[in-house]
């Protein structure tokens, strides 16, 4: 019965580094979305973006920091780890496999789900997780995000809305901050400022 299966969280991102908006939207997933539990997937190799992402190493420990003190949330190191390009559906396959009985809710800010149509093997992640959408400042225009807007939506394809005060932190913003030795303590967790400055990272854009 779909009613009362368990749901898992599935929230990924580059987390270079991990942000207080990062932290707000999986709070925000915490008390909305009726999770069993929520996983958090630092990317492995973000195929998609441009720039080389920090080492994994570094990325894991900074998420470590910034999530797992929140109650249900747990850092999941799979993705690092797979070889090859990081696709979102091998893991929500995997995810499938270890707990068929779980509904998978697929978490995201605004400017991801656009661009859903561009993830490799977009309509069949739509038939294994319902998404979840949280606004992001500027990224789908004035209005929110309308799953109609996108191209050839699956029949079956399930969104949700993750309501989420307007943040406009982005890890972009604080990589250019350190680079220029600027306060990073309004944006991040403190101990991920922390490790920020005791590791050198981002000294240069
Ligand atoms: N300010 C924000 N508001 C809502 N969602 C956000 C925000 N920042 C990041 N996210 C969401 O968090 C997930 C992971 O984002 P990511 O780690 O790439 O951070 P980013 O700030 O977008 O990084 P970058 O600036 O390097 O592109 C994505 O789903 C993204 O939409
Ligand atoms: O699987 C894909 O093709 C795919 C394409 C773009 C983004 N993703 C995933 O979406 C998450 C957020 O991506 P980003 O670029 O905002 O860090 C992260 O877990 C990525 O691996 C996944």
């Amino acid at each position: 019965m779909a009613l009362n299966r368990p749901r898992v969280g599935v929230f990924g991102g580059a987390f270079d580094p991990p942000h207080n908006a990062h932290v707000a939207l999986v709070q925000a997933a915490l008390a909305q979305l009726g999770l069993a539990e929520l996983r958090i997937f630092p990317t492995g190799d973000a195929w998609h973006k441009e720039r080389a992402l920090s080492a994994g190493e570094h990325r894991l420990a900074m998420a470590q920091l910034a999530f797992e003190g929140l109650p249900g949330a747990v850092v999941d190191a799979r993705e690092l780890r797979r070889a090859g390009p990081t696709y979102t559906l091998d893991t929500l396959r995997e995810l499938q496999q270890e707990r068929p009985e779980a509904e998978r809710v697929l978490i995201m800010g605004a400017d991801q789900a656009a661009s859903l149509p561009r993830w490799h093997g977009w309509r069949e992640i739509l038939g294994l997780a319902v998404v979840a959408v949280a606004h992001r400042p500027g990224a789908t225009g004035a209005g929110p995000f309308d799953p109609q807007a996108l191209p050839r939506l699956p029949p079956g394809a399930r969104f949700e809305t993750l309501a989420l005060a307007p943040m406009d932190t982005s890890a972009t913003e604080i990589r250019r901050r350190a680079a220029q030795a600027q306060d990073l303590f309004q944006l991040v967790p403190p101990a991920v400022a922390r490790y920020i400055d005791q590791h050198n990272l981002y000294r240069s854009t």
